[in-house]
């Protein structure tokens, strides 16, 4: 592989991210892939939340974010899990940098117009900062705070809608959404569930219709799409293994992989 791979680190996911998923992305940088990574927490941000006596409320996947609950997401983006990826990388033997959306206004928003309080619409994402650390051998890793123009004001925005921000401004070859599920599940006709290996803009749209996308999985493929849109090659939804990870480097096919229409290869 020659371009950028944007990995997308899911909160679910994170208490369970094994040894071996950040070996893996130690030996890919040390075969000199690029690789950057962005992070949520949300389970992490509901337990501070719960601590400091703030229900959480989400619409449609996205966190109402009043003052103090953006507070508590800074808090906990930009501190502690942050440097908890950082650590596991390093521990990992790979050389990680973590920022945030906020530094060098790498994520540039607006407020949005939506009933969701200081949630950020991102306008523009800056590669500079990411490029930068890239280009001293290491892999960015990128909190999904927002900033306004002026520099005023911080905005909460979704990890995956940052990260598929993040991967079209890089003209990132791949992005991989790590999660606590295998894909897209859908629903069989015996009673069970399956990965949907592959899927496109149409079929997302008849499955959140269908209320089979639900809940996180909603920004998740929504971002998946905008990525692709604008320009990311492919956009994969797997689980946070090592044989996840490398199997989807290897063009193998792990997970669900998202494509604008279904007979586009
Ligand atoms: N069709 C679906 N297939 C798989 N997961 C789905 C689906 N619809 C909703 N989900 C939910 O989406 C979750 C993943 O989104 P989210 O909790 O936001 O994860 P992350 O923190 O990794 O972004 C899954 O754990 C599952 O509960
Ligand atoms: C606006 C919004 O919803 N922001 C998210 C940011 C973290 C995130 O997206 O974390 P996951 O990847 O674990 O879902 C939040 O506050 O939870």
């Amino acid at each position: 592989m020659q371009g950028i791979v944007v990995i997308k680190c899911g909160g679910s996911t994170m208490d369970q991210l094994p040894d071996s998923f950040f070996q893996a992305i130690a030996g890919l940088q040390a075969q000199g892939q690029e690789i950057v990574i962005v992070h949520g927490g949300g389970p992490a941000i509901n337990s501070m939340l719960d601590r400091v006596q703030i229900t959480p409320q989400f619409v449609d996947g996205l966190r109402v974010t009043c003052e103090d609950t953006l507070r508590v997401v800074e808090m906990v983006l930009c501190g502690s899990i942050n440097k908890a990826l950082v650590k596991r990388l390093t521990q990992a033997g790979a050389k990680a940098w973590g920022v945030s959306g906020i530094d060098g206004q790498t994520l540039l928003a607006t407020k949005t117009s939506k009933p969701l309080g200081w949630v950020g619409e991102i306008k523009k994402a800056d590669t500079t900062i990411p490029k930068a650390i890239l280009g001293q051998g290491y892999v960015p890793v990128i909190a999904p705070l927002s900033v306004s123009e002026d520099g005023t004001e911080t905005f909460n925005v979704n990890a995956d809608v940052a990260a598929g921000a993040i991967a079209a401004a890089l003209s990132a070859e791949k992005l991989i959404m790590v999660t606590d599920v295998p894909g897209i599940m859908q629903p069989q006709p015996d009673g069970t569930k399956a990965v949907v290996p592959a899927t496109s803009a149409e079929e997302i749209q008849e499955m959140i219709q269908a209320e089979i996308i639900t809940g996180g999985m909603i920004p998740k493929v929504q971002a998946a799409l905008d990525a692709l849109g604008q320009g990311v090659e492919q956009v994969v939804i797997c689980r946070g293994t090592a044989d996840d990870l490398l199997g989807v480097c290897a063009g193998q096919g792990v997970g669900t992989t998202v494509r604008m229409n279904v007979n586009y290869a």
